[in-house]
């Protein structure tokens, strides 16, 4: 590149709105100096400046910086703009407001900081946000942020506006000051102003830049050192300063989200306690078999079984299917007070009949010929029914206490196939229906959450579009201080993401509290043998990181949606709307 003074140079641009507000005009700015331009309102000032700093293209011509086209970075690296109204981004306080020229540009320079604050006097209102500031010490942080830019051009439009006369000329001074390392360039209407401090006067009159610049004089190119800086600090600031607007959709979103986990983990916990349940009920694999007709039969083979119908004792009304042949293998059952029997006239029965017995310990069951003790509780869980769960020798050595309208078998390859029986196995019938529940459950829950997602979604996009429109100008304004459209998307989409992660960290923390205390604290697990519990994919591909990453992603890119709102060509119409 040739390398020659810092100047910004017009060649032949024209620009026109109903009127001509530049013709075929060529000028040349020097490198540094205090430049005033002044002209009728509605001459086009201010357009002017929009097309000095690159934001507007002009209907003809080009403007060069150095001797080269506009760059897409010249913007951020070589211009700072200092508007009339606001130049402040309201969601950072004034010492970020002064560091984000730097930091949206990438220049390095922070250092600088504490010297260009005790200059300008800002100390005291570092930790201040915009809407606490005077309307000086906006300008003098704008200038602020000019100075640690070390900006190359200093575009200032009626800087001195809406100040008072003391406060105009120190925010002149502090120009003049610049503008001895740095072109200014001044709109003003205040011609007095500009005659004491400037070091020339350009007027703007019918299309036409009329005055002398001398000479520019100076040849020194300052070093541009770039550094990295991460605006995600920004992102989470801006967030936070949303956060009363935002409140009511993450608060809507986080019970939509965890209700969501918890009728997956209580489906998925009612899943596993079902077949937990049916591989432990000591019945699954006996078959009720009786006649349709209800005529007595009987049934010969060796594994079928008259069975015993229980009608005396305390609990003469117990059905006769409520009655169950003690395994060989009793590991499974649980109790829950007594012991397992070890005598012939011993048995056990569940909770719920427990509960009719009034004194368990010394209840004999059956009539005044035969007795049976009851010598333990069974703890009752799904397919576990209210059984006397009796010895089997016993109901072998009396047949006379068994009916038989009904047969069990064991194993359904030795059902009779005659169409005048009806078989039926309790577990499975109940498994079936709890299948059934669980069925009806997904898709009532399936429902829900796509009638709430929608809904959800449609919510979140009304309170991002709605911020999004709000926050035209304050994009407006990074776009002057050099923010591209690739980095405005990410913030955008990385703001999404922080809420997305919010959202979803504290529905999954709300879900885990509500799962422990659910599952520890109330009888759910003890009693029912059944929790609340977390949804495993699988492919150990776990089903919360993944809903967590979709979640994010969805949230980041509805958020970057708010970008149209922003358009590069619409930029100064979104600046000239405040102003
Ligand atoms: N986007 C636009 N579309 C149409 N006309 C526009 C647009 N922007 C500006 N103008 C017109 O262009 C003219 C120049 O506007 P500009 O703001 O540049 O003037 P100015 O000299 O800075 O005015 P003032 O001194 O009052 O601020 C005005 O007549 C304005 O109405």
């Amino acid at each position: 590149m040739e390398r020659g003074v810092i100047m910004l140079e017009m060649r032949h641009v024209s620009h026109r709105y109903e009127k001509d507000i530049l013709v075929d005009q060529s000028f040349q700015f020097p490198a540094t100096g205090f430049i005033g331009i002044s002209g009728e309102s509605g001459c086009g000032k201010t357009t002017l400046l929009y097309i000095l700093a690159g934001l507007l293209k002009p209907d003809e011509g080009e403007i060069f910086f150095q001797h080269q086209p506009l760059t897409h970075d010249f913007l951020g690296t070589h211009v700072t703009m200092i508007r009339q109204n606001n130049d402040m981004i309201p969601s950072l306080n004034v010492e970020d407001n002064i560091e984000v020229g730097c930091k949206i540009a990438q220049l390095s320079g922070i250092e600088k900081l504490p010297g260009i604050i005790h200059q300008l006097d800002i100390k005291h209102c570092l930790k201040k946000y915009p809407h606490e500031l005077s309307v000086g010490q906006r300008k003098r942080v704008s200038i602020a942020r000019s100075l640690l830019k070390d900006s190359d051009i200093i575009l200032a439009d009626e800087p001195t506006g809406a100040l008072h006369q003391e406060a105009g000329h120190e925010v002149m001074r502090l120009l003049k000051k610049a503008s001895k390392q740095a072109l200014v360039l001044i709109v003003s209407h205040d011609e007095s102003l500009l005659e004491m401090y400037c070091d020339e006067i350009v007027t703007l009159e019918a299309g036409q830049l009329k005055g002398e610049i001398s000479e520019p004089c100076h040849e020194n190119i300052k070093e541009r050192k770039k550094k990295h800086y991460s605006l995600w600090p920004y992102a989470v600031k801006e967030v936070f300063f949303r956060i009363r607007r935002l409140c009511a959709l993450i608060c809507f979103q986080v019970i939509l989200l965890s209700s969501l986990l918890f009728m997956v983990e209580g489906l998925n916990g009612l899943r596993l306690a079902m077949h937990k349940s049916v591989a432990h009920a000591p019945l699954k694999d006996i078959y009720l078999v009786s006649r349709k007709d209800q005529e007595d039969f009987s049934l010969s083979g060796q594994n079928i079984r008259p069975h015993f119908l229980g009608e005396s004792g305390s609990i003469k009304e117990l059905p006769s299917a409520m009655v169950a042949i003690l395994p060989q293998k009793t590991m499974h059952i649980v109790l829950k007070s007594g012991r397992m029997p070890e005598k012939e006239n011993e048995c056990l029965i569940s909770a719920s009949i427990a509960s009719k017995v009034k004194d368990q310990k010394l209840t004999y069951l059956l009539d005044e010929k035969e007795s049976l003790k009851v010598v333990g509780v069974v703890q009752e869980y799904f397919f576990v029914h209210p059984y006397v769960y009796l010895p089997e020798h016993f109901v072998s050595a009396h047949p006379e206490y068994l009916t038989h309208s009904i047969y069990e078998v064991e194993g359904k390859s030795h059902l009779p196939s005659s169409q005048q029986y009806v078989i039926s196995n309790d577990v499975l019938e109940e498994r079936e229906n709890y299948e059934e529940l669980i069925k009806i459950g997904k898709m009532a829950g399936g429902i829900f959450v796509a009638i709430s997602l929608l809904s959800s979604l449609s919510l979140m996009k009304i309170v991002f579009q709605s911020i999004a429109l709000q926050r035209r100008l304050d994009n407006a304004i990074m776009m002057t201080l050099g923010m591209k459209m690739r980095q405005l998307f990410l913030r955008f989409f990385e703001e999404g993401m922080i809420i997305g992660i919010s959202i979803i960290t504290m529905s999954y923390l709300l879900t885990y509290f509500l799962r422990e205390y659910l599952n520890t604290m109330t009888a759910f697990t003890k009693t029912y043998h059944f929790s609340f519990t977390p949804l495993v994919f699988y492919y150990q591909a776990d089903f919360y990181l993944l809903l967590a990453l979709f979640y994010i992603l969805l949230v980041g890119m509805m958020d970057a949606k708010g970008i149209r709102y922003v358009k590069k060509k619409d930029i100064v119409d979104i600046l000239r709307e405040e102003d």
